[in-house]
């Protein structure tokens, strides 16, 4: 198995000059998102709010509709939710980064109803590879830890998505010029 702990040789992660001060709510990366997108009905809503340095916060309350076990959240949703958070660190380096790799430990079962304090940051860069980690808490951000994760993004082009994606939904994004303005708030050098 790869490591997903930052190898040698690997450089801090930068925040970029332009990044929302701590504190801003960062928005959402694509309005149909799963994780973060308002326009999805099925998704997460996920609303990710910039940290210090290239961390992030987020809030997530679980649904009877994330269940897996009566009256327990899914694992899975659990860990869209910690992928979603750390995949939104992007937005603090200026940089489009897709996940490659994703551990998660389910540490305490999550009740529905349940909210989640998750919290992300980036623990290292080597190449086009950002290393990061989160965890969600119960109850608050002091709270016990539910799940953590480390994950292993890798930086893409835009082309990642235009080459890649179902013509349809990329036609729309290309003619919304608001998902051309976030689709270029991830990019460095604008
Ligand atoms: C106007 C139009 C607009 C659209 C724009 C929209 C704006 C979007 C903004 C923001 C997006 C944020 C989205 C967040 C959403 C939440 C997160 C997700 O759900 S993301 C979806 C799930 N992930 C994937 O679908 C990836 C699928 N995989 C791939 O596409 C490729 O495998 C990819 C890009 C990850 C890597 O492929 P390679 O060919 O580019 O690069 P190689 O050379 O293979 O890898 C580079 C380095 O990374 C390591 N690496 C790659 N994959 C690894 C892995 N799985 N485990 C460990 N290492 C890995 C390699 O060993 C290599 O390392 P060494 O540089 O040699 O040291």
């Amino acid at each position: 198995m790869r490591s997903l702990t930052p190898p040698p040789g690997a450089a801090a992660a930068d925040r970029h000059p332009d990044a929302p001060a701590p504190g801003t709510l960062l928005g959402s990366h694509y309005r149909h998102c799963f994780g973060c997108g308002s326009g999805q009905p099925h998704g997460l809503h996920l609303e990710t709010r910039a940290g210090e340095g290239v961390s992030v916060t987020a809030e997530f309350t679980v649904r009877p509709v994330h269940q897996g076990a009566p009256g327990l959240a899914h694992g899975g949703v659990l860990t869209t939710a910690l992928d979603e958070t750390m995949g939104s660190l992007g937005w603090l380096m200026h940089v489009i980064a897709v996940t490659g790799r994703l551990e998660t430990d389910f540490v305490r079962p999550v009740p529905v109803d349940t909210v989640l304090h998750l919290s992300a940051r980036a623990t290292g860069v080597h190449g086009r590879k950002i290393f990061t980690s989160a965890e969600g808490r119960i109850g608050g951000s002091g709270g016990p830890v539910a799940v953590r994760a480390e994950a292993l993004f890798i930086q893409v082009k835009v082309e990642h998505f235009t080459d890649n994606g179902r013509d349809e939904e990329i036609q729309a994004a290309m003619a919304d010029p608001d998902q051309v303005r976030r689709a270029r708030a991830f990019e460095v050098n604008p």
